[in-house]
């Protein structure tokens, strides 16, 4: 009964199969999630070997051969098999070939030899069987990562269990691997040797010329440069190098500068401030984490406006004066020219990475990162892994953010690889939320992280008052997604010159289209969702896989001719705010807005101006926007996450409402929100309306506690996916015995659920399962399903793939 409830409430699994084990684990013990204070990067129970023989079976003993001094590499691949195999280094390349470097490297029967990663090289006796093949070719002049991010990859790869090579592929952009924005180019120099005055006056002129020009300008030039210098054709150049007067050399060259269109902020001009008491405690803190050397975990939590940029920026500060570096992460969404702008004024070099650089931008700021001449480096989650040389100090802005999660193989977290890295250097991690995770927020209960707190906002301006609109209730509703007191409200904010959020997390237009007549729902054919009419050019898409048809005029099941827009998106919400104010300046903001390059900046930058009056949008404009004139937030549906089979709904809810609330009050005149919700008294909301951090956080730890889900515990998710229906579940099927058995076999308390169909039940054309796993620690589950996927494979006609999610932030 218990567990029915549990499903219910939380994990979306459907039906009532195989659910072994059922009961929740007793006694939880906290998971280890922040913290190791040993050698985070240790890997507790090292991988057997997967050092396979390719062309044979394995000798007996005896026909092993023992050589002596012989230089060896591990090399890892991206594509199966994965390896690490063990191939010789060359003797004349014994000096050359370091971990973390790219090889060229015969594989099986393949033709063309395979590009790998060298992941440790070993001098000295090796005993085999036959012999080891060679490293045919040396990619990189030096390591693309040094040894502590190897070491890093290992980790990566043995936690979320993904190939060693495709950790490398993530950590190292394919920008980087491609080489993009350089050429070779050859210079010259005189031979040495040669270059006697004897030798150069026994020369025709015009090679005399060349050569004693290059000799004069004492640096290389390429042959072009020196013809133009040397007034003279290719020929004599080419024949000074036959006759042995120039030496040779090929170099790799940036083909771009520095790229100069991201370099300007939005208009925000403020400079350094002096801080107020809390931020100076808050920095203390900080400073002594930085200067004991230490790795340590630092929760900063502050409420919406109380400083916290100040804080991070004074902290980096110190960390610089000492020649180091320090990575700020924040959300994609965040990379505003407002973030950037207060970092590139208050920094010499900074390096910002964004999602719309190009393939050269990114290659040229990764080098710079990795000589060493940038001190800030402020990106998304993937800046977890800039190869700073001299890391000092690791800060994630906005920590609660999904956006942290990557939904991809290998599908880490941001916060987890920064607490790994940061732990292993011996340097602090600051996590910085108004709302931290449940995650973070319960690693300073059981002593994993310091928890440093800023109650007030800055120049003690009172938190914006919250007032619930309960849309149960008729009188409040008008016929629009605006009710009497939103429009009330936005009407005299607009009077006073005010400025107004107005957050809709749906983008499009209407986000069902169906028929009044027959009921039929215009779904996509790949991933069974309803599609969302688009209003511009009437389209109709799917929001999961971009499915896009012209949005049927009729029924497409039965003709009728009236099929009805249903449900609520930002577009149409724009619709309805330009009839209602129509005086007022009105721009929206979602991910259909805001494909160009530029357009957040072009948006941003006119409501900082005031050219705007209203700014609607999605998420988008909850998060980390700091605009003193914003006198209201209206928020049109707080409940749209509320609902959501996944434990972490009540979070999400909690977090959005929250954030978008402290986009107001920052100036002088104060601010206002209106929130609109159908379940005005749930926790969530009302701690929101009240500002409540430690309320909500109080009450979610109640709810945790009663099934183990993180914090508390660990899950792990297993999704299933393919073509035949029938032949996925069984491969699933299949998959949870092994999982009983390994349990069984390890003695390990694990609770597995399912399979099931998750709620995007189909998606791209293909059929999705999906199996949880639930357990007091995270390695448990870790060691589970590696015991279980050890050696499991599946027939390539059945065309089934399955990927591991270790902390799942999703559940659809
Ligand atoms: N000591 C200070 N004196 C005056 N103004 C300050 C001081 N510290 C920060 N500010 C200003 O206060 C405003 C809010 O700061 P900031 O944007 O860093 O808040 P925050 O804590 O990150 O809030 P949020 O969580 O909402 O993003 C900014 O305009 C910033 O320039
Ligand atoms: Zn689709």
């Amino acid at each position: 009964m218990l567990t029915t409830t549990c499903l219910n409430l939380s994990l979306p699994i459907l039906g009532n199969r195989t659910m072994a084990n059922l009961d929740p684990p007793q006694n939880p013990l906290p998971n280890d999630d922040l913290n190791r204070h040993d050698d985070p990067l240790s890997i507790p129970e090292p991988r057997k070997s997967q050092q396979a023989e390719l062309f044979e079976t394995e000798p007996p003993p005896w026909e092993l051969t023992v050589q002596d001094d012989v230089a060896t590499a591990k090399i890892v691949f991206s594509e199966a098999p994965f390896g690490p195999y063990d191939y010789r280094i060359p003797d004349e390349d014994r000096d050359r070939v370091k971990p973390g470097m790219r090889v060229r490297v015969p594989l099986g029967r393949r033709r063309q030899p395979m590009t790998g990663w060298c992941i440790e090289t070993h001098l000295g006796q090796v005993q085999r069987s036959g012999k080891l093949r060679d490293i045919v070719e040396i990619l990189d002049e030096e390591p693309l990562c040094d040894a502590h991010l190897v070491r890093l990859v290992s980790w990566i790869s043995h936690y979320y269990q993904t190939p060693m090579g495709q950790v490398f592929d993530t950590l190292i952009p394919s920008s980087v691997r491609a080489n993009a924005g350089t050429r070779e180019r050859t210079y010259l120099t005189p031979c040495t040797g040669k270059s006697d005055e004897k030798a150069i006056d026994s020369l025709p002129k015009k090679q005399q010329v060349a050569l004693r020009f290059l000799i004069a300008a004492g640096r290389p030039m390429t042959a072009s440069e020196l013809m133009v210098h040397a007034e003279c054709t290719r020929g004599p150049i080419s024949a000074l190098q036959s006759k042995g007067f120039l030496e040779v050399a090929v170099r790799r060259e940036m083909t771009t500068g520095m790229p100069m269109r991201w370099a300007q902020g939005d208009g925000e001009e403020q400079q350094t401030h002096v801080l107020s008491s809390e931020q100076t405690t808050a920095l203390q803190r900080i400073d002594a984490a930085i200067d004991s050397g230490k790795g340590k975990t630092l929760l900063l939590h502050g409420v919406t406006g109380s400083g916290k940029t100040e804080v991070y920026i004074k902290a980096i500060e110190h960390v610089v004066r000492f020649g180091r570096g320090a990575i700020v992460m924040v959300p994609e969404i965040s990379l505003t020219p407002q973030t950037r702008g207060r970092f590139e004024r208050r920094f010499d070099s900074v390096a910002v990475l964004h999602s719309q650089m190009t393939p050269a931008e990114r290659h040229f700021q990764w080098q710079r990162i990795r000589r060493g001449e940038v001190q800030v480096v402020v990106g998304p989650r993937s800046a977890v892994f800039a190869p700073l040389p001299r890391l000092g100090l690791i800060v994630i802005d906005e920590e609660h953010d999904a956006s942290f999660k990557q939904d991809t193989q290998p599908r880490y977290h941001a916060r987890k690889v920064a607490h790994a890295r940061a732990m292993s250097l011996g340097v602090p991690l600051i996590l910085g939320s108004a709302t931290p995770s449940m995650e973070s927020w319960h690693a300073t209960a059981t002593g994993h992280a310091e928890l440093i707190t800023m109650n007030d906002r800055i120049n003690q301006r009172p938190m914006p008052n919250v007032e619930l609109v309960d849309l149960r209730v008729r009188d409040d509703r008008t016929r629009g997604a605006i009710s009497r007191q939103l429009h009330q409200a936005v009407q005299e904010t607009l009077t006073e010159n005010g400025q107004v959020i107005l957050l809709l997390n749906r983008r499009g237009f209407a986000t069902t289209i169906q028929c009044p007549s027959c009921g039929h729902v215009v779904a996509c054919p790949d991933c069974d969702m309803p599609l969302t009419h688009h209003r511009d050019g009437g389209k109709a898409v799917c929001h999961y896989c971009d499915y896009t048809i012209a949005t049927p005029p009729w029924c497409p099941a039965c003709r009728y001719d009236g099929i009805r827009y249903g449900g609520l998106g930002t577009q149409k919400l724009e619709v309805e705010v330009k009839a209602r104010f129509p005086n007022a300046k009105v721009a929206r903001m979602d991910s259909d807005t805001m494909r160009r390059p530029g357009s957040h900046q072009r948006v941003l930058s006119s409501f900082r101006s005031g050219e705007l009056n209203i700014l609607l949008g999605t998420q988008m404009i909850a998060k980390g926007l700091d605009f003193p004139n914003v006198l209201l937030v209206g928020v049109i549906n707080a409940d749209s996450a509320l609902h959501f089979p996944d434990f972490r709904a009540a979070e999400r809810t909690f977090q959005l409402v929250t954030q978008v609330a402290g986009r107001t009050g920052r100036g002088d005149r104060g601010g206002r929100v209106v929130v609109q919700t159908f379940s005005p008294e749930h926790p969530a909301i009302q701690a929101a309306s009240r500002h409540d951090y430690l309320q909500f956080a109080n009450d979610e730890m109640v709810n945790r506690r009663k099934f183990n889900y993180p914090p508390l515990g660990s899950v792990a998710r297993i999704i299933i996916r393919g073509i035949v229906e029938e032949v996925t579940e069984a491969v699933a099927e299949q998959l949870l015995s092994r999982l009983e058995a390994a349990r069984l076999a390890l003695g390990v308390e694990v609770r597995l659920l399912g399979p099931a169909p998750p709620p995007i039940s189909k998606l791209r054309g293909k059929y999705r399962f999906h199996i949880l796993l639930q357990a007091t620690e995270a390695a448990i589950l870790g060691n589970t399903i590696r015991r279980a996927t050890d050696s499991f494979t599946i027939p390539d006609k059945d065309d089934v793939q399955y990927v591991v999610d270790i902390d799942p932030m999703d559940m659809l």
